[in-house]
């Protein structure tokens, strides 16, 4: 017992000594993983999309193989659908998660599957989404603040973003705004190497880019290859979809990989593909895009149902041929040991931490809120006219019986205009700025609260000054009740709507699944909270089974917080005996007799409490998922077993050995 109580103190200490010891420096370790060229195998990638009741199974790549090695351009090529995006998705690790879609086979980087590999890498997506209002230098220098490690001086940060500004070819438009369909910004070309840049931050060795070319002219798409093909003779493996290729773009590519219906036509040098076509009796004509002759061959021609069999066969030709010879690649992976090898290597590097991170957000949030001139101008003019446009209606008011009706009325039109406009403009750009949001979390560079705190503080001083434009424009023009207290309850009424209702955008823009349908369920929504918003249903008389909407409607709490604020202390002018003669009676009427204003302000923030908890839980749980890549040999076992059955259902009863073993490797 000693002997073993004396080991267990001294295997304690040890244990302490060891926790204590200072951490070896992160970004030195990481600088060592991070430096390694990458290989990228991928063997037997099959997705598969399960039947529904209007389809049946469909099979999007399969038994796809190949090879990406450093210092190579590698270009997926093939006829659209072919399944170019969905085989780069895969070998970036980023294919959507979806109960649809099967994924099988072995995507591995180093050896390492991609499931387990750690390392940076870059992903240019097709769609290049930005912060419209920030500079291509500030774009960069935040996105090397947020993502480089944070024992690196903001200074070389920025020295960092400002060396990829000149490798990317950027240099001429750094003080532009990098714009968008509203306001003319950098070029298409300059958005896409902005997007590769801000990628290669995080000095990835693999980048994958889908159709970096597309939508753009020949002498913009040319730079953004000429930008691909200059990182891979730094060192970098590049792989790339590519749609219809101009020769000189195909010329830059190193290696290809030709997809048609999901399988591989060809893979393998650029160089070698003439002979291999040549082989199977399809030479290359001269002076002809070598690029469009192979997607011409891989291509089904619809004109007549004779060419469609002509292509069909021409096609299983070429993939069959290709099958047959094409050596099997990295389907036994030694995974443990180059796991526990990555593994072993620090590789997060810390970052900034929450405040700090805080801080960039805001000042991005910022930038953009106060930047965008357009959209402030609108929202101004909007606030403006339409309080000139109520003035002129309710022009001085005055205190006569008919009043109380026309002082309901507008009090009821300016909760409705307040509360549409901030959800209209929240929908618009939430939406949009959700997805760029998303695929920032994806690389790890913020946290939800981080953006959320950071969007809320920017955003509200900016949301705060159109109600007040509001305010000041409509309560002099319709002379409501007089007293300063009055006119600043208005002012607080309405601003505290608007922000509201603004959470609301956030909610509805966080929970549908695109900019179309947020602003056609938020608007439509809002109906039946005006319905329930006081003036055409009393409280009182709200059927049970609809009493919890009065509480939801950010249009009620805002109209009684304006009623009870307007009509309290109101006199009006009283000939007939039943005329009314004070406010007080108005409110008695609507059953708001015992309401105050910070009742109604209460029960509003609840709602707007309510909106952003309910955004933020949205947003943790929509982080995007991606597909999980399933290993072994089911696929292999199913295919095996379903050429079984054709065997069986053939004349003959048998398949040729060869034919067997291409289609179960298929
Ligand atoms: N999640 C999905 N649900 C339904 N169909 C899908 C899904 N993902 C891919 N597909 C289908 O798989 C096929 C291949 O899609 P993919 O986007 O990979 O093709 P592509 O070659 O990149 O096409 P393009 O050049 O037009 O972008 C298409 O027919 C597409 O409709």
């Amino acid at each position: 017992v000693p002997t073993l109580l004396f080991t267990a103190a001294v295997n304690t200490v040890r244990v302490i000594r060891h926790a204590r010891k200072k951490p070896k420096p992160a970004n030195q370790a990481t600088v060592t993983a991070a430096d390694r060229p990458v290989t990228v195998e991928w063997s037997n990638v099959t997705c598969k999309l399960s039947a529904s009741k209007s389809s049946k199974e469909k099979i999007i790549l399969e038994g796809v193989s190949g090879v990406a090695t450093p210092g190579r351009v590698l270009a997926i090529l093939g006829p659209s659908g072919s399944g170019k995006t969905t085989l780069l998705n895969t070998l970036a690790g980023r294919l959507p998660a979806s109960s649809k879609i099967h994924l099988f086979g072995h995507v591995t980087r180093n050896g390492v599957p991609v499931d387990h590999d750690d390392q940076p890498v870059a992903y240019v997506t097709q769609d290049d989404l930005f912060f419209s209002q920030l500079t291509v230098r500030e774009t960069l220098h935040i996105a090397a603040q947020m993502t480089l490690p944070a024992n690196m001086s903001t200074d070389d940060k920025h020295r960092f973003a400002d060396a990829l500004i000149r490798k990317l070819g950027l240099l001429s438009t750094v003080n532009t705004r990098v714009g968008d369909e509203k306001s003319r910004g950098i070029s298409g070309g300059e958005k896409k190497r902005l997007s590769l840049a801000c990628e290669l931050i995080s000095t990835p060795k693999l980048i994958l880019c889908d159709e970096p070319t597309s939508g753009l002219d020949a002498f913009q798409a040319a730079k953004v290859m000429a930008s691909l093909r200059d990182l891979a003779q730094a060192g970098h493996t590049v792989i790339c979809s590519i749609h219809q290729p101009s020769s000189s773009i195909f010329n830059m590519c190193d290696d290809i990989v030709l997809l048609a219906g999901g399988r591989v036509a060809y893979a393998g040098a650029t160089a070698d593909a003439p002979a291999h076509f040549e082989n199977l009796g399809y030479p290359m004509p001269e002076r002809c895009n070598p690029a469009e002759r192979y997607l011409d061959l891989i291509s089904v021609d619809f004109s007549s149902s004779e060419t469609v069999a002509e292509s069909n066969s021409r096609i299983d030709k070429l993939l069959s041929a290709f099958h047959r010879h094409v050596p099997t690649r990295g389907s036994k992976h030694d995974t443990d040991d180059e796991v526990q090898k990555v593994k072993s290597i620090q590789q997060a590097p810390s970052r900034l931490g929450m405040f700090g991170k805080v801080r960039l957000l805001f000042q991005r949030a910022w930038k953009q809120v106060t930047r965008d001139k357009k959209t402030n101008i609108s929202r101004f003019m909007s606030s403006f006219m339409s309080a000139l446009l109520f003035g002129a209606i309710y022009w001085r008011i005055g205190n006569t019986q008919t009043t109380i009706q026309d002082r309901l009325g507008l009090l009821q039109v300016c909760t409705i205009n307040t509360a549409m406009t901030a959800l209209v403009k929240t929908l618009n750009v939430f939406s949009k700025e959700s997805v760029l949001v998303n695929r920032e979390r994806v690389r790890g560079s913020y946290g939800v609260a981080q953006y959320f705190i950071s969007k809320l503080l920017a955003e509200m001083p900016v949301s705060a000054f159109f109600p007040l434009v509001f305010s000041m424009t409509v309560y002099p023009m319709v002379r409501l009740s007089s007293g300063l207290g009055k006119i600043l309850r208005f002012i607080g009424i309405v601003t505290l709507e608007s922000f509201t209702a603004a959470s609301y955008g956030l909610f509805i823009g966080a929970l549908m699944p695109s900019t179309e349908a947020a602003l056609a369920v938020g608007p439509s929504s809002f109906v039946l909270q005006i319905v329930f918003g006081g003036l055409y249903v009393t409280d009182e008389n709200v059927p049970g089974w609809a009493s919890w909407i009065p509480r939801i409607s950010l249009i009620k709490h805002a109209y009684e917080g304006l009623c009870v604020n307007e009509f309290r202390g109101l006199e009006f002018q009283a000939e007939r005996p039943y005329d009314v003669k004070t406010g007080d009676q108005v409110l008695q009427r609507m059953t708001w007799e015992d309401s105050t204003v910070l009742k109604t302000c209460i029960s509003q923030a609840r709602v707007l409490v309510f909106n952003y908890l309910a955004t933020f839980a949205i947003l943790t749980l929509k982080k995007p998922r991606f597909e999980k890549l399933q290993h072994g040999n089911d696929i292999d076992d199913e295919e095996e077993s379903a050429v079984i059955i054709e065997a069986d259902d053939l004349p003959n009863g048998q398949l040729s050995a060869a034919d067997a073993t291409s289609k179960a490797g298929a």
